[in-house]
């Protein structure tokens, strides 16, 4: 058995502590096991002046992380699920999926308590064109900002003055003990959140029996059957971040899901809903359910006017 692993993990105070997270436990549960960790950069870290909706959206976080799995230089890779693509490279695959923090938005800000007491013309920062999409629904009349970064640096820009308000995973803000800048939880009805958000999944070689028998004690089913659904509609949709795409399941009792979607336009105009619920052993099938409900409400000609398909 191996006694010593390797977890390949970005640098921003998040993705560390998400690995921290992961050493501990596997620490915790394997006598004599050593885990290290390897940061590094990825382009989605690099390229932070534009939108990543631009750059080619969701693979930019994980990719290197991948390349240093497939090279032998990591074991594991630890990622936030709403930044890990729907398809792997040959050989890798996703092991398991740890315990969900609070999957809501944030509303965050040093003036206002919500969204709703925002004054008209105030700007709020994101980047998110699924967060700008169903805050100009609600709110035509605020402004949406560019804003990306890591957590603390979104944080800062905030406190500098240059926002209002800006809108951040609650997941985030709460690892990072920041959860007194949440002002306000907004309500998913208003802010669904990204498929897996508030999720950690790791990543292995597919063959890697070893370790991912090591990494069982940090699975949690309840968690991987929700993200499971959520991630069935994007499959289904085959949409990045480049279209406002939302999708958040929750159980209703231990064996069944609840599963809510929306694709829209970015300046809110538009907006598609659909929600169905299902067993939890089928989840796939209910996320390629509400997917299929939105594609013929139209979301087709969305993703179509923006991926040329
Ligand atoms: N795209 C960046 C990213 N990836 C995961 C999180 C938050 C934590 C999580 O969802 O697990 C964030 C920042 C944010 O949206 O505020």
């Amino acid at each position: 058995m191996a006694q010593k692993i390797t977890i390949a993990t970005r640098e921003s105070p998040l993705a560390l502590w998400q690995a921290e997270y992961v050493r501990d436990a596997l620490e915790s549960a394997h006598d004599g096991l050593q885990v290290e960790l390897l940061g590094m950069t990825s382009r989605g870290d690099q390229l932070l002046d534009v939108p990543l909706s631009k750059v080619g959206g969701k693979g930019l976080f994980v990719k290197e992380l991948e390349t240093a799995l497939l090279d032998g230089s990591a074991d594991i890779a630890v990622h936030s699920m709403k930044d890990v693509p729907m398809a792997f490279p040959d050989g890798l695959g996703l092991a398991v999926i740890c315990e969900r923090e609070e999957p809501a938005d944030a509303f965050v800000s040093n003036h206002y308590d919500s969204i709703e007491a925002l004054p008209a013309g105030s700007v709020v920062g994101t980047s998110s064109l699924r967060r700008e999409c169903q805050l100009r629904e609600l709110r035509p009349d605020v402004t949406v900002r560019f804003l990306r970064g890591n957590v603390n640096t979104r944080l800062r820009k905030l406190d500098d003055g240059e926002y209002d308000a800006i809108i951040l995973a609650c997941a985030g803000l709460l690892r990072l003990e920041m959860g007194d800048r949440i002002r306000n939880r907004i309500p998913v009805a208003q802010s669904l959140p990204s498929g897996g958000q508030g999720a950690v999944g790791i990543e292995i070689r597919t063959d890697d029996h070893a370790t991912r028998a090591m990494l069982e004690v940090l699975h949690h089913p309840a968690t991987a059957e929700c993200v499971t659904a959520e991630r069935a509609v994007n499959r289904r949709l085959q949409g990045g971040c480049e279209v406002p795409i939302a999708a958040y399941a929750v159980h209703e009792s231990s064996d069944s899901l609840w599963l809510r979607a929306l694709v829209g336009s970015p300046d809110g105009t538009l907006v598609l809903r659909a929600e169905a619920r299902g067993s939890t052993r089928d989840a796939d099938a209910l996320g390629e359910g509400v997917a299929d409900d939105l594609l013929a409400q139209g979301a087709a000609d969305i993703l179509a006017a923006v991926y040329g398909r």
